[in-house]
């Protein structure tokens, strides 16, 4: 495994998710395959799971792990080619990044959707760089249009958890005061399509994501209407896609908290399980209620993360 960026890249579910299951059995079976190998998590946004379960992931499998967060401690970076750096930029990545690369034997890249230039997201321009002039294994922790790392810990989580062979499962969208990436939900959407699931995606008008990722999937308006039945229920909040007003990328196009999912939507539900990547604003995603219901999974799906990354970084260090 070379990169990792999207569902494919994983090749047949079931065999990722049976070395998924072996090695959350025991997770240090590959200790001595990272030996002498350093990993770089390179972060331009916050995280907290991400940070925490990746290196974890990297020390299940005996790597030594290097953590940089870019815009601390760092040189401001330039990522435009062309550009006079006369500005507060003192480094360009094209240095920076085979520079960092020298370091280390596997990439990790956070570098979330930045909304100026929907192209500039949808083409990965900064994580694209480092695939391309790292000469090293590249994989994301979230870039601009997806978060496989999460997908793949939401896909082991419903296997874990599913009660029947071919699960319906819900992507809804919730309110949120801020405008999210699209990269969770599009993520999300990449690995159902790929999985043994009935799947469902729910969101006001407007929000409809990039045909790229939905595929297959039935798109239902009535909130209510999706979740009838369903055995997993996945909230995320995201900016307008600007895939039908491409004017309207990045925006806010809705508040409206009648789609936080409470107590009534659940009632609709074949008592589904909830899901959601965290962090979570709790009572306009989600009621206090709700979260905290024996059926949520927001925990067991977080600890995943260290799974979906072992995993990960296992085939990219017996590909080396
Ligand atoms: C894992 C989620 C990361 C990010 N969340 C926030 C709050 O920025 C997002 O919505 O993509
Ligand atoms: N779900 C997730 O990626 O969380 P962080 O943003 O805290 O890493």
């Amino acid at each position: 495994m070379k990169t990792y960026t999207n569902v494919f890249d994983l090749g047949d579910l079931k065999t990722a998710l049976a070395e998924a299951f072996e090695i959350k059995n025991d997770r240090y079976k590959y200790e001595t395959l990272g030996k002498h190998r350093t990993c770089l998590l390179i972060f331009f946004n916050n995280s907290l799971r991400t940070r925490l379960s990746t290196q974890k992931a990297a020390r299940n499998l005996g790597m030594d792990v290097i953590v940089l967060d870019v815009n601390q401690g760092a040189w401001k970076l330039e990522t435009e080619r062309g550009v006079v750096m006369d500005g507060d930029k003192s480094e360009h990545l094209l240095e920076a990044i085979p520079v960092m690369a020298s370091y280390c034997d596997i990439i990790g890249v956070r570098s979330f959707a930045q909304f100026q230039n929907r192209e500039d997201d949808y083409t990965e321009k900064i994580l694209n760089q480092f695939i391309q002039y790292s000469g090293k294994p590249v994989f994301s922790m979230e870039a601009a249009t997806g978060h496989p790392l999460q997908a793949f810990a939401d896909l082991i989580t419903i296997e874990e958890y599913k009660k029947k062979e071919r699960p319906k499962v819900v992507l809804t969208w919730a309110p949120h005061p801020r405008a999210l990436p699209q990269a969770v939900p599009n993520s999300f959407a990449d690995f159902m399509n790929e999985a043994d699931v009935d799947f469902v995606i729910t969101h006001p008008h407007g929000y409809e994501l990039d045909p790229k990722f939905v595929r297959g999937a039935k798109v239902e308006y009535d909130q209510m209407k999706a979740f009838e039945g369903a055995d997993f229920i996945y909230a995320k909040n995201w900016a307008c896609p600007g895939v039908t007003n491409p004017e309207d990328y990045g925006k806010i196009l809705c508040k409206d908290m009648s789609w936080t999912v409470d107590a009534a939507h659940m009632a609709v539900t074949n008592n589904a399980y909830f899901m959601h990547c965290l962090p979570v604003r709790r009572n306009m995603i989600v009621t206090d209620e709700v979260i905290e219901a024996p059926t949520s999974l927001v925990i067991p799906e977080a600890a995943n993360r260290e799974i979906s990354a072992t995993v990960v970084l296992k085939r990219m260090l017996e590909n080396l």
